[in-house]
This record gives structure tokens, sequence and C-alpha cells, in this order.
């Protein structure tokens, strides 16, 4: 589960209105930066990890920062980068992380760098944020292609978790959430307010109910973006 973050950038505020351009990636331009957002639990990291499953070697994620200890299976740099709390601290005063927050005593974030890092190794980047941080990645750079998973109507949701309970049931490896119906309907509003706040920064909007055909439509889109014409803020077309 994501945990709450801080906000490691400055305020930047973005136009509602902004004139667009065509844009149609180059073969050598790298990927655009795909950024995944949606109220907590409705299942940005469920999608995120089958689109990761789906193609490895296209999708990467970024490696978090934390300064938590190392685990003995873990390696530097896979799992997680491991610094210092002095480090980590003075890596947030220098505004390096997107987003960040504390989890039993350790940092944990995200940082502007390893987003680069991915974009570099020619692969396209999953970037699962919270819908403020999107301004800080809005620009010519990352050229973003947010999507927005949002929940179904409550009636569908209620179904469509339950089921996904009982499939997990019989099968023991499988760890699923078990949600109340306060959660649904925090979900429910939560993504109210961020589509209400964040909706045109939104270009695409995935309706999350069957998980298998939200994620059909997610790949599909995803692939096609990749060669088709979109449009994109002309902000963006000046480097
Ligand atoms: N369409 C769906 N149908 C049934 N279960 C789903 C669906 N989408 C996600 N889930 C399940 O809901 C739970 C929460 O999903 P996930 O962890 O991906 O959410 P999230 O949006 O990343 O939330 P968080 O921010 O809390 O991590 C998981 O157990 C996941 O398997």
């Amino acid at each position: 589960m994501r945990q709450k973050m801080g906000k490691g950038h400055v305020i930047i505020h973005l136009p509602i209105y902004q004139e667009v351009l065509p844009h149609r990636r180059n073969l050598e331009e790298p990927y655009r930066l795909v950024i995944l957002t949606g109220p907590v639990g409705v299942g940005v990291n469920e999608l995120k990890r089958r689109l990761l499953l789906s193609d490895p070697e296209h999708f990467s994620v970024t490696v978090p920062y934390t300064t938590r200890e190392q685990k003995k299976q873990e390696r530097e740099g896979v799992e997680y980068h491991f610094v210092s709390k002095h480090t980590f601290e003075k890596d947030i005063l220098n505004h390096k992380f997107l987003e960040y927050g504390e989890h039993k005593g350790n940092y944990y974030g995200t940082s502007l760098d390893s987003v680069r890092r991915v974009i570099a190794e020619s692969k396209v980047c999953l970037l699962d944020v919270e819908p403020h941080t999107i301004a800080a990645l809005y620009s010519s750079e990352f050229k973003p292609y947010v999507v927005f998973v949002k929940p179904p109507p409550i009636d569908r949701l209620r179904l469509s978790r339950r089921k996904a309970k009982v499939l997990a049931s019989q099968n023991e490896q499988t760890v699923t959430k078990i949600f109340t119906e306060e959660d649904f309907q925090d979900m429910i509003s939560s993504a109210q307010a961020m589509e209400n706040k964040y909706g045109h920064l939104f270009e695409k909007v995935v309706i999350n109910d069957d998980l298998a055909l939200a994620f059909t439509e997610l790949r599909d889109e995803l692939s096609k973006i990749e060669t088709e014409t979109r449009w994109i803020p002309n902000t963006w077309a000046h480097v």
C-alpha cells in the first residue's frame, strides 16, 4: 500500500487552459513519463505491477531512497538506495525529492533523478504519485502522460472488491486488502475531490471496475501513445 507522502517540491500552479500542439514521438526521443494517480486503495499499484509483469524490458519503476536498515537479501540500488538520515535530510533541503514520507521512524522518498535514470535507460517510467506532485513533472523534459485511476460507482466497487477477496482466499499466496464500507466511500469522495482540483491534468481516466479490463485498456492506451499523434501543451515543444 502507498504511504502518505510529504511534498518534496515547491508549489507550482498550472494554468487550467493551455494552448496545445500536436506531437508524435520520434524514434530517438525518450518515452513520455507515465504518471498513475488515484485515491488510496483504488488499484494504482496493482495496475503498475501488471504492466511491469507484462513487459519488464519495456516498463520500469524508480528505485526509492530510504534511511531504514538494509536487509540481508536486499541489494543497494535494486529494492532501495540506502542512505543515512543526515544525507536524506540534506537532500530534502535541496529539493531532491518529488515525494517523501516517514514510516516507523524511517524516511522513504522518490527522487527526480531516479525518474531521469529510468528514462535514460530508454524505458517507460511508471510513476505512482499524488496529484499535487504532477506539477513538478509537467515539463518538456518528461512530457508526462497522466492517467487517473478512478473507482467505479459504489455498487460496482463493492461487488468487484468482494469478488477479489473470494478469489484470493482460494489462493493463500495472494494478499488482498479487506475493504470496509468507509474505505469505499472515502475512495469515491477522494476521487471526486481529485478530479475537481486536478481533472484538467488527467489525459486518461481508467475506471478500475473489472481489473482485467482496466489493465487491458491501460496497456493498449500506453502502447498507442508511443506511436500516435497526441496533443501536448505548446510550452513542451521548446526545450
Ligand atoms: N479492479 C479490482 N478488483 C478487485 N480488486 C482490486 C481491483 N483493483 C485493485 N484491487 C485490489 O485492491 C487492493 C488495493 O490495490 P492497490 O494496492 O493496487 O491500491 P493502490 O491504489 O495502490 O492503493 P494504496 O495507495 O493504498 O497502495 C489490492 O488488494 C488489489 O489487489
